[in-house]
């Protein structure tokens, strides 16, 4: 399972750090990490990456950017490459997010660019998917492969191989007080997994949007894992949702 937190623009520097330290502190103790249960990951904001990898690589904890250029290099004022990611040991790169579609313009075609990019340079992306308006689980679905694999296009003509995350986000169920309903996570994420299962890029179906305590269980046979938001900001919550997927695990 895959289970870790984009910290947005939440905190500063002085916060990030003492969230990444002690998350890290209880990854390093917590049998799910260290039995390999569980792989966290911590995605900070660009300047903070170098400080945050040094902290969670003691931790196994994987550390991703929340975006990047889909060019490797040159005169892009402003953007961060793939390949300056990778060197200072980012694993992931989130592309995509409902509120860089939303409010930086990022169109399916910019994101199937930086997805290739993220490939291409050994990154595997958080390719963040989701349908705009709540309905019904089928038409969700139908919308999600949809961007999927639009986002895909590229990658797939260069015939990339690597590891993709596909975070399944519901943009209504972000930022809202409670997650999509446990019906409509597990159809939805089953059939992106079903969709993605002979794929030759290794992916994973995680759920992201309004997560936190509780949910894991209710839709562990349908995700790989968890994207989380503001109900991990209290570390501890990190924590209980790494019990929750011990027991898990020793439930089956
Ligand atoms: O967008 C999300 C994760 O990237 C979800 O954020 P929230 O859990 O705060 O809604």
């Amino acid at each position: 399972m895959l289970i870790g937190s984009s910290l947005k623009m939440y905190f500063g520097r002085a916060r990030t750090l003492e969230w990444t330290r002690a998350v890290a502190a209880i990854c390093a103790e917590h049998p799910a990490v260290q039995g390999g249960v569980v792989e966290p990951f911590v995605i900070p904001t660009f300047p903070s990456i170098p400080e945050v990898v040094a902290i969670a690589s003691d931790a196994r904890m994987l550390v991703g950017a929340q975006d990047l250029h889909w060019e490797d290099s040159g005169a892009f004022t402003g953007e961060v490459s793939a390949p300056e990611l990778a060197e200072h040991g980012v694993s992931l790169a989130e592309i995509g997010h409902a509120e860089r579609r939303a409010m930086f313009g990022e169109s399916d075609a910019t994101v199937a660019l930086k997805v290739a990019a993220a490939l291409r340079n050994g990154i595997a992306p958080v390719l963040c998917i989701g349908e705009t308006d709540e309905g019904a689980p089928a038409a969700a679905a139908a919308a999600c492969i949809r961007q999927l694999e639009a986002s895909l296009a590229l990658a797939r003509e260069a015939d990339a191989i690597g590891r993709l995350v596909v975070a399944y986000e519901p943009v209504w169920a972000i930022g809202a007080p409670r997650p999509a309903g446990d019906d409509h996570i597990r159809a939805v994420a089953s059939a992106l997994r079903e969709h993605l299962a002979d794929d030759q890029l290794d992916a994973q179906v995680i759920y992201g949007g309004s997560a936190g305590p509780g949910l894991l269980p209710r839709i562990a046979d349908s995700v790989d894992g968890m994207f989380l938001g503001r109900f991990v900001h209290d570390p501890a919550a990190f924590g209980t949702i790494l019990d929750e997927a011990l027991a898990l695990r020793g439930a089956r």
